[in-house]
Parts: structure tokens; sequence; C-alpha cells
């Protein structure tokens, strides 16, 4: 059993457009599709795709249109009223497969609910082999949000806590290591401001870190040494470096054609997650997540794939030796 926690989720709503954007201009949309999102919950529909046991615990009230999508879509969810609408994002595609995409904020959170929310996480942990904290906080909701549920999780359960997975950006990210994460899921932009947010050695760009592999491992094992268990870096069409205290690998997956990246990163996650509980080793796992992550992005929206849309033969792992 997997939980996931989205503190933030949106209604994903991806506007395809018949030609590339024009900004100022009125333009007609060729089609519209609305999925129920957020990082956290797009990894509980992507497992729920490969019949596996998982439940998305959210903010978010009785007849809200994210909920409504997860009850048709059949994926378990424990939410927490807060008498606020829950944001929608918006995604624009062009022929190509360039995205262009605009979050909400999110509705603001009391620190009453932000506690209720906490609590409603632990209740729902129990027995679970992994908690997956995911996507950015709203409004009012302090960095430190995902480390406390780390180490709420961990005083509830002792030794029999789940191991914790997380899957932020910025300060919520930064601030999660303090809660030592079991595992890390930054994709290139999120690990090289992590890097300057944290005074590691700067990594360089996001461009740089998805041009050159071996840098983003080595950022990755600064993460390792100072406590995270692994991290699972993504890096788009270039696949991901997983670094373990054991070792690093690379693995990279044979050319497809991009429809919409959103989602991808969540899919790897949960791509990962999979392998994991079905006893796979660091390899194993890393595949997976770049099949995964390589299948999410050849499908359209925020559609997540199941693991039989996924080839992992199609993936290549590579070990990395340290510089
Ligand atoms: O604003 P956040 O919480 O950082 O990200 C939210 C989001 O962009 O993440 C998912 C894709 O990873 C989408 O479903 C959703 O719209």
């Amino acid at each position: 059993m997997i939980v996931t926690l989205t503190a933030n989720p949106s209604l994903d709503r991806t506007v395809e457009l018949g030609g590339p954007l024009l900004r100022g201009e009125v333009q007609r949309a060729v089609a519209v599709r609305q999925e129920s999102g957020g990082k956290g919950v797009n990894v509980s529909r992507a497992l729920v795709a490969s019949g596996l046991e998982t439940v998305a615990v959210l903010p978010g009230d009785p007849g809200d249109p994210l909920l409504a999508g997860l009850e048709t879509t059949k994926v378990p969810f424990a939410a927490l009223p807060i008498d606020q609408t829950l944001r929608s994002n918006v995604t624009l595609t062009e022929p190509g497969g360039v995205t262009t995409k605009v979050n909400e904020p999110g509705p603001e959170l009391t620190l009453d609910q932000q506690e209720q929310l906490l609590k409603l996480l632990v209740e729902q942990s129990g027995g679970a082999s992994w908690v997956v904290l995911a996507g950015s906080l709203p409004p009012g909701v302090p960095a430190s949000f995902y480390t406390s549920a780390a180490e709420r999780l961990r005083a509830e359960f002792g030794p029999a806590a789940p191991k914790i997975a997380v899957d932020s950006s910025g300060a919520p990210l930064a601030a999660s290591l303090g809660g030592r994460p079991d595992l890390l899921k930054p994709n290139a932009d999120e690990l090289a401001e992590l890097a300057a947010l944290v005074g590691l050695p700067d990594p360089g760009t996001p461009a740089e870190l998805e041009a050159s592999p071996e840098r983003a491992a080595t950022a990755a094992r600064s993460l390792v040494d100072a406590g995270v268990g692994a991290v699972l870096a993504t890096l788009g069409a270039k696949g991901a470096v997983l670094v373990t205290a054991d070792g690093a690998w690379l693995a990279t997956h044979a050319p497809i054609r991009a429809v919409s990246t959103v989602g991808a990163g969540d899919s790897s996650l949960a791509g990962y997650l999979l392998a994991d509980i079905s006893g796979a080793d660091a390899e194993g796992r890393l595949r997976q997540a770049v099949a995964h992550g390589a299948a999410a992005a050849s499908l359209p929206g925020s559609t997540v794939p199941a693991v039989n849309q996924t080839d992992p033969s199609a993936v290549t792992v590579t070990a990395l030796t340290k510089d």
C-alpha cells in the first residue's frame, strides 16, 4: 500500500492548440481535456492504473470537481474538507510537444486545516510501505510541512514507519532534507535550485545537468552523503539518474514522440515505487522509472500509463563511476 499526500492538488485543464502559441493573440483550442491532478494524485492514479493499492490524501470538499474526477476514475482518496474550491492549472500544448503550464497558488490552508491534514495522513498510513509527499504547498503552509509529516509518521509508527519519498520544489524541497527522506525525486530544474538553496557546490544550469548526467549524479551524491536515502533525478528526454549509498546509475530510453510531459516525473516516481515493492534492485527500479516516464510523455495531458503500457526493454541502464 502506497499513500500519497498532495497538499495542493489541482484540476489539470489541458488546452490543445492547432499551431504555435501566439502571445497576445486570440487562439481557438483544438481540444480540451480535464484530469484530477497534483503530483501525489498523479502518483496514485498511476499506481491504480497498474492495479496497486494506494490512497491519495488531499484537501477538498465533497462535490469538488477534482474529487468527482477521482471517484469516476476509481482512485481511492481521503479528503479533508476546507470549504474552498481546489485550484485549476492550465497547460497549453502546441503541435510538436511544446507545453506551457500556468499553475495557480491554490486555496490557503489555516493552521487548523494543516494540522487536520497531517492527522488524516497519519490515520491513512498504518501498514503503508511508502508515503509520497508531493507537490507545492498552498498559501499559508510553512516550507517545513513535509518535514513535519515525516516526523509525525516516524513518531507514530516507529520502526514500522513507511518509507518517505518527497517530490517537491523550492523551499519545501530544501526543508524536506531535515526529515531525512528515503527518496527524493527532483527534475533538473529542482535539483539545480535545491543545490543553490542548501549550499551544495554549483552543479550548473538545468540544461547542463540534463546534458551531463555525471553532474546530476554528483549533486545527487552530495544529498545522499547528507542523509537522503536515494535520489532519483529525472532529466527529461535524457532519462534519469539514480544515486544511492551503494552506487549511481544512468538510464536512457529509446527516442519517443513526446505529446505531453505533464505528469511524466510523477509517473517515473510511480514506476520506481512499483518496482521497489515488487523487490527490484536499484537498476530495476531506475529502469521502470524511466519506462514509466517515457510512456507518460507519449500520452496526452496529465494521462498516466499502466505498467503494461511501458517498455522497460527500451531502457538502457549503465553504472556511473565516482569522479
Ligand atoms: O504546482 P505544483 O504543485 O508544483 O505542481 C502541480 C502540477 O503541475 O504537478 C503535476 C505534474 O507533475 C500536475 O498534475 C499539476 O498541475
